[in-house]
């Protein structure tokens, strides 16, 4: 029996209906939050959400704009792109009145203030319990009921695992973990890693070039995680290495499509968010603060500026001095 009967998922988009899937396939009651009255109308009537399509939400998921119902629910869901998480939880925080564990599901770092997803949470709605989620999950795979496995992790290892209880089910494996800061780093930085992996395959590199820029781009994720205080285990986890690998070797990912297309010299895909376009430039100056090189994330960063072509990055990445691998 789990205490978390009830869950809200705040934001429709792809993941947080595939969320919202996830949590009634996991027997819980199940109320999906979108921002625009009308667009929330259209899915509780149609059961089909664009930004999601080919999905049928189950009859038992209530679809509302009203977020002072939503917050009634006992543990919430946050799937709104990172950069609008912190407005979402001002506006959850008002109608809170006793402690609730509020589960960030974006994937990034806040500009600006170089804040993690659960810290914005405490930030904003100080009652909360911040909790996040993360690992290897397509939205589409997910809704689909193709299996996965990611990981959750909360402060206090009692309520990461009532959470986790509260989510999984055979189709969706949630592991529990108390590293709230390796789930966090592994998440927002796989999406920058990604773009390059995406912009190395379109430029035909090989996929020698593939592995290589993966491993090299985990290497410096492993970096800044230890120098932020992560756990090892978490970032060679299914929230750090997982989503890696997932996100480095699939067009599937938008990231990935991202440099992919500009590896190319195409055009990027109109209208699909890509977190690690907003994440390179907040991720490359947490890491500049903390003196960690990040050259894969820096090229990145650089290419998405303007300050770099994408043939003068990755010579500038071929020609680095020699040295010992770590
Ligand atoms: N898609 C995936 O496979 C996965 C995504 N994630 C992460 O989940 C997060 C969301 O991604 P995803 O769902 O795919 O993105 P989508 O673009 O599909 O959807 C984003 C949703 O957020 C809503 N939204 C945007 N701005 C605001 C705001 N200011 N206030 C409230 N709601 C807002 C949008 O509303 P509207 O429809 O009205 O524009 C939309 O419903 C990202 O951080 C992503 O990295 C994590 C794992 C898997
Ligand atoms: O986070 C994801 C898979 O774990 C989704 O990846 P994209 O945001 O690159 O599509």
């Amino acid at each position: 029996m789990t205490a978390f009967r009830s869950v809200a998922v705040i934001g429709a988009g792809a993941w947080g209906t595939a969320l919202a899937t996830v949590a009634a396939r996991a027997g819980r009651n199940v109320t999906l939050w979108a921002r625009n009255a009308e667009h929330a109308a259209r899915i509780q009537s149609t059961r089909d959400n664009p930004r999601l399509p080919g999905v049928r939400l189950a009859s038992d998921i209530v679809v509302t704009s009203d977020l002072a119902a939503a917050s009634r629910a006992k543990m919430l869901l946050i799937a709104t792109p990172a950069q609008h998480l912190r407005g979402v939880v001002n506006m959850l925080a008002s109608h809170l009145t006793t402690p609730v564990p509020i589960i960030a599901c974006a994937k990034g770092i806040e500009h600006g203030t170089h804040r993690f997803m659960t810290d914005v949470i405490a930030e904003a709605a100080p009652r909360a319990q911040p909790a996040i989620l993360s690992g290897p999950s397509f939205a589409d795979d997910v809704a689909r009921g193709l299996p996965t496995a990611v990981t959750l992790a909360a402060r206090d290892d009692a309520l990461a695992s009532g959470l986790v209880q509260a989510l999984g089910s055979p189709t969706f494996r949630p592991y529990h973990s108390t590293d709230i800061r390796g789930v966090e780093i592994g998440g927002a930085a796989k999406n920058v890693l990604a773009i390059a992996v995406g912009i190395a395959v379109g430029r035909k590199l090989g996929a020698s070039a593939q592995a290589a820029l993966t491993t090299r781009g985990f290497a410096e994720l492993t970096r800044l995680g230890r120098a932020l205080g992560a756990r090892s285990e978490t970032l060679t986890g299914l929230s750090g290495l997982g989503d890696l690998i997932l996100t480095c070797s699939s067009p599937q990912s938008r990231n990935f499509a991202l440099g992919l297309a500009l590896g190319r010299g195409e055009q990027p895909p109109a209208g699909k968010l890509a977190e690690g376009e907003f994440t390179a430039p907040v991720l490359i100056e947490l890491a500049a603060s903390q003196g960690i090189e990040m050259p894969v994330s820096e090229a990145v960063a650089s290419i998405l500026a303007g300050r770099s072509t994408i043939d003068a990055a990755i010579s500038g990445l071929l020609t680095r001095p020699f040295k010992a691998e770590e």
